[in-house]
């Protein structure tokens, strides 16, 4: 854990190099992905099942690939009833926050006479990673999936490693009223589902969260394939004053440290004594964690504390452009509303940033690495595609033709401006 002090005057230098060890792809993972995707663009099938053998140490085929209709309906009915019904409440809020996002088509007519306007239609088939190689995600499966459905994509296929495919992961799945799903994970499925292999059909977009391996491969396909964002190892900044309660903060620090040891944690605050205290706290639940070893070696060689004044966090906040941001103060909006670049805000002390990874109903797939400077969080944008639409008459292309001729010849590009003037009247 690295510690910064605001008032140090090498503070700009050595937080701007810490910031800087997060733009990216570590240049031996990308180096990884690329192969991985070559060869399985060459080797289909048989180069994901090899890959599934070496990394995920499970033997598949052919026929054990996919995860049957029977072994969907036997693992979601093999969870508890409590999960159900919290995968089923998660559901819903995400349906529903979802939905509100959905966009009008437009129609005019405009003072020249041109009919125009854009329609909104559902992308036909998408790929949805949801990770398993260290804990299972059933609440991935329906921030992937319920936003997809609300959109009205055709085909889903889901995508997850084959060791933690757990009862909720398949009631998720359920839930989410998704059928097809490979029992695959890192760059090998990425690149599945982006080239096909064997049974698996090539999608038009992959979206969803993973490791640094499924991130690395993602931005790699982008243009063979959509992509959503680069939603890699997760990110929280906590933003807190001297009067919370200092394990409430750790506890927040530690929800994404536990997530994998590259992901990142990182405490402003503006009292030293708390931010002590917060460390303290964090080395004491680290002990007890049954995902402290994971945790443990993102805070040692990811996380830091950053003793600033308040007023400052917010140009923090905004280098940083952490994936999630928790204010934990008084009048959190005063802070939280000049910050521009985060995946998502947490405000007051009564909201943790775990709220948003399962019910609050907003997308807890989210851009990583600084990615917030330029990305937002899966929506159902991900899951649409705008098409502009022309209507000319007789006399708005009186008005409209002359012009595009006259901006084709300027180009170079007869073609363009007999395409116009051969439909205007002839002067002479
Ligand atoms: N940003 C977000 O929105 C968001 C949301 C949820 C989870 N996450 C992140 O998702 C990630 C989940 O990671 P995970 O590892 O548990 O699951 P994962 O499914 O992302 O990755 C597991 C896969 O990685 C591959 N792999 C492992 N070691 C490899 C190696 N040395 N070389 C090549 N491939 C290798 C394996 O094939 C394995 O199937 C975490 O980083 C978590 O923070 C992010
Ligand atoms: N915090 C993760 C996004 O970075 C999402 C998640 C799923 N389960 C728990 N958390
Ligand atoms: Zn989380």
């Amino acid at each position: 854990m690295r510690r910064f002090d605001f008032s140090s005057p090498d503070f700009a230098r050595a937080f701007k190099a810490f910031l800087d060890e997060r733009r990216g792809s570590p240049a031996d993972v990308d180096a990884a992905a690329r192969d991985v995707l070559e060869a399985v663009k060459h080797g289909g099938l048989d180069a994901v099942l090899d890959y599934t053998r070496r990394f995920d140490k499970v033997d598949l085929t052919q026929e054990t690939v996919r995860v049957t209709a029977d072994e969907i309906e036997a693992g979601a009915a093999e969870c508890s009833a409590e999960v159900r019904e919290a995968i089923a409440f998660a559901a819903e809020r995400i349906r529903v926050y979802h939905a509100r996002q959905r966009p009008a088509d437009q129609a005019w007519t405009d003072e020249a006479g041109v009919e125009l306007g854009w329609r909104w239609t559902p992308l036909e088939a998408v790929g949805v990673y949801v990770p398993g190689g260290r804990a299972a995600y059933p609440s991935t499966v329906l921030m992937n999936a319920v936003p997809a459905q609300v959109a009205g994509v055709d085909r889903i296929a889901m995508v997850t490693p084959p060791g933690k495919l757990q009862p909720a992961v398949l009631a998720a799945a359920k839930e989410a009223g998704v059928t097809e799903i490979w029992r695959i994970g890192g760059a090998q499925a990425v690149a599945a589902l982006a080239y096909g292999a064997g049974p698996i059909q090539p999608v038009d977009k992959i979206v969803g969260p993973g490791n640094a391996y499924v991130t690395a491969a993602k931005r790699r396909l982008y243009g063979v394939v959509g992509i959503d964002a680069l939603a890699g190892p997760s990110e929280i900044v906590v933003v807190a004053d001297k009067d919370n309660n200092p394990d409430w903060i750790a506890a927040d620090l530690l929800s994404q440290a536990e997530h994998d040891p590259a992901a990142q944690s990182i405490l402003i605050t503006d009292d030293e004594a708390f931010a002590a205290a917060v460390e303290a706290a964090v080395a004491a639940r680290l002990k007890t964690l049954s995902t402290g070893e994971d945790a443990a070696a993102s805070w040692r060689d990811h996380g830091a504390v950053i003793i600033a004044p308040l007023d400052e966090s917010p140009a923090l906040v905004d280098a940083i452009a952490p994936e999630h941001v928790e204010f934990a103060t008084e009048n959190p909006e005063t802070l939280s509303d000049r910050v521009r670049h985060a995946g998502a805000i947490f405000l007051g002390r009564l909201t943790p940033e775990a709220i948003g990874d399962y019910v609050a109903g907003s997308n807890h797939v989210l851009p990583t690495s600084r990615a917030a400077r330029f990305q937002s969080g899966l929506s159902i944008y991900d899951f649409i595609k705008r098409t502009s639409i022309v209507k000319c008459d007789a006399a708005s292309f009186g008005i409209l033709g002359p012009h595009t001729a006259a901006l084709a010849q300027a180009e170079g590009l007869p073609a363009h401006a007999l395409s116009a003037s051969i439909r205007l009247p002839s002067k002479g």
